[in-house]
């Protein structure tokens, strides 16, 4: 039995984006709280635009090395279902992070081409073992600046019994997403530059085509 690939979609700036992933029936928004990113957008604004996400659909802070008061402070302001922990925050700062801010968390880990799969199965268990809150591995391909760059990894690098566990993003798009789904069979996908038309700017018509990827590749899975 296979279960529904998660989706989340990443650095939503305007309300007509946040609509268009309501619409593809995604599960998660996530919204980017690094200010060096193009899809930065301001704790204010953030809650201006998860009052028009119903229920049922998640809303992602996404930190890169920002302190715990930080994320405590922007957590009061836009009602954040979990937080996303995207930069060199260490295991013991990342559980920090979370308790201080009360939420759930996302821990990503950047994986360069001399990554080895123990390394994921030792950091997923340390996350695990470091804090109630921790609830999955986020895997993003190692880039200079962060993320949301577009670039891939090699995904055979996941172990088999890992991957149900894991939030698969770097360089995702509607082309690799059913391989994605069936080759590697993630807990969720979570995708940016793939599906924009410019930089903190999506395209709806992108959106629907990469959920209809997702679920091709689960409908495999089924079959
Ligand atoms: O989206 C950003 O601007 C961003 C900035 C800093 C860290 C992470 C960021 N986005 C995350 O990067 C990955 C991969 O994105 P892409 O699909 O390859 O463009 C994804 O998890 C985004 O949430």
């Amino acid at each position: 039995m296979s279960m529904r690939t998660r989706i989340k979609i990443c650095g939503l700036t305007r309300e007509e984006d946040v609509q268009a992933v309501v619409a593809a029936g995604a599960d998660a928004i996530g919204f980017v709280f690094y200010p060096n990113s193009p899809r930065y957008v301001t704790p204010e604004r953030a809650a201006e635009l998860i009052r028009s996400v119903p229920p049922f659909v998640s809303t992602v802070g996404l930190f890169v090395n920002a302190t715990p008061d930080e994320v405590a402070a922007i957590v009061r302001v836009a009602p954040l279902s979990l937080i996303q922990l995207h930069g060199d925050e260490t295991v013991e700062e990342a559980a920090t992070i979370a308790a201080a801010a009360g939420r759930q968390y996302m821990k990503v880990f950047r994986v360069k081409p001399d990554t080895l799969p123990h390394e994921l199965l030792e950091y997923a268990q340390a996350n695990r073992a470091a804090s109630p809150l921790f609830t999955s591995l986020l895997l993003d391909t190692y880039v200079d600046a962060y993320g949301g760059a577009g670039k891939g990894f090699d995904w055979s690098l996941i172990p088999k019994d890992l991957a149900p566990r894991v939030v698969l993003s770097g360089g995702l798009s509607v082309h690799n997403a059913t391989d994605a789904v069936v080759g590697v069979r993630p807990y969720a996908v979570d995708i940016s530059s793939g599906v924009e038309a410019a930089k903190g700017i999506k395209d709806a018509r992108k959106i629907a085509d990469f959920v209809a990827a997702v679920r091709a590749g689960d409908a495999i899975l089924e079959s």
